[in-house]
């Protein structure tokens, strides 16, 4: 495996956020994390990218503890992109982009031509290239978000961890972004509000509510009107697609 949870218990106070958690990511697959506002996805991807530590149960990396893990080798692996992220408005979109090689260069290596592709390849990736110059005050709220998956892409990671990446974006930058991380050769962990594109592009999907995960399995498996009635509550209809053949959902007015 690739990332592991095990038992993983987060709480505020007395308030479980995250409730006994445990997952499995399988190496390259892309795996959904679904569930209405507050049922504890954004707590969850940080426990597993390792920026906060569980009370009790543990995130592995091939089996490794992230307890035992040096903070720079865990950077070297896995990216995360918050659904807040921020970045200095000073930078660059280049500089900002440039940022993701900073784990795996030394006190004392220089920049090199594989840094520069790597660079060049990201921003390439996420149609960014022709605003490479431009200063990051100057992005749109998508263009920020795109750059920000540029920087990860960058990081060159085996592990990605995205928090609601389309939430920005306009409908063909949603589907680009989508299809890009579903075809990299990456674990990606991905939270999502819409349930057809996470139908459409993931392997796997997980269900939060109220701390725990509740259902999990293949879209079709998941994805069921019983479920979208008790965890979302809404009323919907749920059948293979004409054209993808995954479930696409119909809510009902
Ligand atoms: N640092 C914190 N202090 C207090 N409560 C917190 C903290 N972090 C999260 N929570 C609470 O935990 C619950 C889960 O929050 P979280 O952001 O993980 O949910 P989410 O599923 O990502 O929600 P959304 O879909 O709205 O982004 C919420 O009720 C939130 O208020």
């Amino acid at each position: 495996m690739s990332i592991r949870a095990e038992n993983l218990v987060w709480k505020v106070g007395s308030k479980t956020i995250v409730n006994d958690v445990s997952l499995i990511a399988k190496p390259g697959e892309m795996l959904g994390l679904l569930g209405p506002n507050g049922s504890g996805k954004t707590s969850l991807l940080r426990l597993l990218a390792g920026l906060k530590r569980p009370l009790s149960g543990q995130v592995t990396l091939d089996g490794q503890s992230m307890d035992r893990i040096r903070r720079r080798s865990i950077a070297q692996r896995v990216a995360f992109i918050e659904q807040h992220a921020t970045t200095n408005a000073n930078l660059k979109v280049v500089d900002v982009v440039k940022l993701g090689r900073f784990p795996h260069r030394s006190m004392f290596s220089g920049w090199t031509s594989d840094d520069d592709s790597a660079v060049n390849n990201a921003l390439d990736r996420t149609e960014l290239t022709a605003k490479r110059n431009d200063t990051w005050q100057s992005l749109s709220g998508g263009e920020k978000q795109r750059a920000h998956l540029a920087r990860a892409l960058a990081q060159s990671p085996k592990e990605l961890i995205l928090d609601e990446p389309t939430n920005h974006l306009d409908v063909h930058h949603q589907i680009s972004l989508l299809r890009l991380v579903s075809e990299l050769a990456v674990t990606s962990i991905i939270a999502l509000h819409d349930l057809n594109h996470a139908a459409m592009f993931c392997d796997r999907l997980l269900v939060m509510q109220a701390g725990k995960i509740v259902a999990s399995g293949a879209p079709e498996d998941v994805l069921t009107s019983a479920l979208l009635r008790d965890v979302f509550s809404v009323e919907a209809h749920v059948s293979p697609s004409p054209y993808h053949a995954k479930p696409h959902i119909h809510f009902v007015r």
